[in-house]
């Protein structure tokens, strides 16, 4: 990929702001992977040490999911293993959720039910999916049987953001899945925003409706 070790691609802004806007978050405990998975999928690259993240970084992305432009808003925030909940803030608007475990650490993958628990309190429909992270470091877990996800109905997926097994996979089919509810949704509050959403683009891409409702509605301003 083009650019500089450890920079993120420059983002085409006009490309952005064209595109369907989704927000995807990520979850887990603390040093699961959860930055670098995002950094192996946006500027492919990995750098074995790193501090924890700070409060929350977002990641501004464009992709194309069959011949849309979408902009992708990637939520990762840190240190939740301190807090063990995140902000309502975090989950508001998402249209799709990446949670995270790391394979050598067998709390990490129990606090997921947790996880899950805050997830469907804030957003009880979107799309959701279990990542288990850092196979590279033991190839055997991949013949484990994790059922969290069978479960709860969710995809389950073994990656590696260091060596990149099935990072972009994964990030694919979530930002599909994120799309798809989005134009989608099965919850009452998400189906009046779209609704909103739509009227909106419907009236902006109508210049002669603008004005003469603001002939009609705003005398005033004449
Ligand atoms: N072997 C291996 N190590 C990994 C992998 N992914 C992350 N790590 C290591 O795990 C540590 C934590 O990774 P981060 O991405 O910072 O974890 P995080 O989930 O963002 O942690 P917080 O920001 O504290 O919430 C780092 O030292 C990484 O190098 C992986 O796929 N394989
Ligand atoms: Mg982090």
């Amino acid at each position: 990929m083009a650019g500089d070790a450890g920079s993120i691609p420059e983002l085409d802004q006009k490309k952005y702001d064209s595109g369907e806007q989704v927000k995807i978050i990520c979850l887990g405990d603390s040093a699961v992977g959860k930055s670098k998975l995002m950094e192996r999928f946006l500027m492919d690259e990995y750098r074995p040490q790193q501090l924890s993240t700070y409060a929350l970084t977002l990641y501004k992305h464009t992709a194309t999911v069959g011949n849309k432009t979408v902009a992708i808003d990637f939520w990762d925030t840190a240190g939740q293993e301190r807090f063990q909940s995140m902000h309502p803030s975090y989950y508001h608007k998402a249209h799709a959720c990446i949670m995270v475990f790391d394979v050598q650490r067998k709390i990490t993958y129990k606090n997921l039910a947790n996880w899950y628990k805050e997830l469907r309190e804030f957003r009880p429909e979107i799309p959701c999916c279990v990542v288990a992270n850092k196979i590279d470091a033991d190839l055997k877990v991949t013949q484990r049987s994790f059922n969290f996800g069978k479960k709860q109905g969710i995809p389950f997926y073994f990656v590696s953001a260091a060596d990149g097994t099935n990072v972009v996979k994964m990030f694919r089919e979530m930002i599909t899945r994120a799309v798809e509810y989005k134009q989608n949704p099965s919850d009452f509050m998400d189906e009046v925003l779209q609704e909103l959403e739509n009227f909106d683009l419907e009236e902006k891409e109508d210049p002669e409706a603008d004005e003469v409702g603001l002939k009609t509605e705003s005398p005033e301003l004449e």
